[in-house]
C-alpha cells in the first residue's frame, strides 16, 4: 500500500499533487510520503509484536536525515554500514543505543567513532573484524557489544547480486565454525557476546528462505547456550520484498513475516531486531521525470526523458521492473502505446523499459516511477556532470525539499586544477 493516488485527474502524493512540486522544483526529482514510511515501519512493530523487539531500518536503502529523521521520532532504531551512515543516523537525533552497525569490512576509524558516539551492536562479520574491534575497544577502556553473523548456506530465491546466504557469498561467517568463532570472541578483553545475526539477501518475496534461515538460528541458539554463550538477541536481517510489478502474485506481508518469526524463534526468549529497508522505503517514494522527446526509432518509440540511469540505476544494473504513470490520469478508454523509455545519458544500458504500454505521451507531459523509494536516490550519480536530483518529503497537504539539486558551480568547484598544470 502506498499514499500516491490519483486525484481530480492528477497523481498526488497524499494531499499534494506531484505536478504543483514539479513546477516548484523542476524535474527529475524525488518524492518521498510521510504516512507511507510511517505505516511500514508500523506493520512491522505491529507483526513483531508483543516480542521484544527493535526495527532498525536498513538506512543504504533511503539515507536521507530527514526521512531518518521521520522513522527515528517514531522509536526506529537504525541499521548502518559505514562511519558516513552511522553520522546520518546521529545526525537525525536517534541516539546510539539504537543503531547497530553491519558491513564486512568496517574500518577502525569507524569502530572507534561508534564505540565513541554510542552504539547497540556491531554486526561482526569475520575473525580479523572481531580481533580489531577486541583491540580498538580495549584501547579506549570500553567493551564492544557483538553479534556476529552467520552465513547459513540459504538460497534466498532472488537477484544473484543481492543474495548474500550462500556460502559462496562474501558475508558472514560458516555457520559450521560458529562454535569456534564464538569461543575466540567469549575470550577477548574488548568484546561482549548479545547474540546472533543474520541477513540472507535482498527482494526475498517467498517466506520459505527465512524459514530455512532462522530454523538454524534457532539451532545454533541452543547449541551456544549449551557452550556457555549468553545468547539473548537475535538480529534476523531484512530482507523482505515489495511488489514492484502489481500484475504479480504479492509477496508475503510483513504480519506474515511476524509470525514466521515467532514460529521459528519466538520461543526462545531472545529480544528480537529486525533490519528491513526495502519494505519501509520503497514504495513510500516515487520519482518524478518529465518527457524530452517522443522520438520515433525503427520500429519502435523511445520515450526520451530527463532522468537516466544516473539518477534511478536498478533497471540498468539488475534489469529491475518500476511501473512508470503517467502524473495525468489516463481516460479509462485510452489505449495504451508501447514505448521503449530511456535516459540521455550516452549508453545503451540507460534503458528504463523497452515496449511498455503506456498511455500515448508527448513532449513535457510528466511521469512517476513507482516503487522508486529504496535504492533509488542513494544509488545515484553525477554521472555525464548531471546533476544529483532534489528530494523531497511530503506530509498531509505540505511539502518541503529535503535535498535541493546543487548548483553547476558547486559541481565544478569540487574540482580544483594543481597549480602546475
Ligand atoms: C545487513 C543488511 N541488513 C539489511 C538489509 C536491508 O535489506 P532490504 O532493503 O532488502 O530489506 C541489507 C540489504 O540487503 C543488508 O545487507
Ligand atoms: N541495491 C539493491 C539492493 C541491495 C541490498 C543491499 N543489502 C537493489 O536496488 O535492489
Amino acid at each position: 500500500m502506498d499514499h500516491f493516488l490519483y486525484r481530480s485527474g492528477t497523481l498526488h502524493a497524499e494531499g499534494v499533487a506531484l505536478e504543483d512540486i514539479a513546477a516548484c522544483v523542476g524535474t527529475p526529482f524525488y518524492c518521498y510520503s510521510t504516512a507511507t514510511l510511517t505505516r511500514h515501519y508500523q506493520l512491522f512493530t505491529e507483526a513483531l509484536s508483543p516480542l521484544p523487539h527493535m526495527v532498525c531500518f536498513a538506512i543504504k536503502s533511503l539515507s536521507n536525515i530527514a526521512v531518518l529523521k521521520t522513522l527515528g521520532d517514531l522509536g526506529a532504531g537504525m541499521d548502518v554500514v559505514s562511519g558516513g551512515e552511522y553520522r546520518r543516523a546521529k545526525a537525525a537525533g536517534v541516539p546510539g543505543e539504537r543503531i547497530v552497525f553491519s558491513g564486512v569490512g568496517k574500518t577502525r576509524e569507524e569502530m572507534r567513532l561508534a564505540l565513541e558516539g554510542g552504539i547497540r551492536q556491531f554486526n561482526v562479520e569475520s575473525e580479523p573484524e572481531l580481533r580489531a574491534l577486541s583491540e580498538v575497544a580495549a584501547s579506549m577502556g570500553v567493551v564492544a557489544p557483538i553479534t556476529i553473523r552467520v552465513n547459513p548456506d540459504v538460497d534466498a530465491r532472488t537477484h544473484e547480486k543481492i543474495a548474500t546466504g550462500k556460502k559462496e557469498n562474501k558475508f558472514g561467517i560458516p555457520i559450521a565454525r560458529a562454535s569456534a568463532v564464538y569461543a575466540e570472541a567469549a575470550s577477548l578483553p574488548g568484546i561482549e557476546v548479545i547474540g546472533i545475526d543474520v541477513h540472507i539477501g535482498s527482494q526475498l518475496t517467498e517466506l520459505e528462505p527465512f524459514e530455512q534461515a532462522y530454523l538454524k538460528v534457532a539451532d545454533l541458539t541452543a547449541r551456544l547456550r549449551a557452550e556457555g554463550h549468553n545468547i539473548r538477541r537475535l538480529d534476523l536481517g531484512g530482507g523482505l520484498g515489495i511488489p514492484y510489478e502489481r500484475s504479480n502474485t504479492a509477496p508475503p506481508l510483513p504480519m506474515e513475516y511476524g509470525a514466521l518469526i515467532k514460529r521459528t524463534v519466538g520461543h526462545l526468549g531472545c529480544e528480537i531486531e529486525i533490519e528491513p529497508g526495502r519494505l519501509i522505503s520503497g514504495n513510500a517514494g516515487v520519482l518524478v521525470s518529465k518527457v524530452i522527446y517522443v522520438k520515433e526509432g525503427e520500429g519502435r518509440d523511445f520515450l526520451i526523458l530527463d532522468a537516466a540511469m544516473n539518477d534511478l540505476v536498478r533497471p540498468s544494473m539488475y534489469g529491475a521492473h518500476h511501473d512508470i504513470l503517467p502524473v495525468t490520469e489516463p481516460m479509462a478508454a485510452t489505449e495504451t502505446h508501447e514505448y521503449d523509455v530511456v535516459g540521455p545519458v550516452c549508453e545503451t544500458g540507460d534503458t528504463f523499459a523497452k515496449g511498455r504500454p503506456i498511455t500515448p505521451l508527448a513532449e513535457g507531459d510528466l511521469v512517476a516511477f513507482r516503487s522508486a523509494g529504496a535504492y533509488g536516490a542513494v544509488m545515484a550519480s553525477e554521472y555525464n556532470t548531471r546533476p544529483l536530483i532534489p528530494e523531497v518529503l511530503v506530509k498531509d497537504d505540505h511539502f518541503a525539499v529535503i535535498r535541493a539539486r546543487p548548483t553547476f558551480d558547486e559541481i565544478l568547484n569540487r574540482d580544483t586544477i594543481p597549480e602546475w598544470l
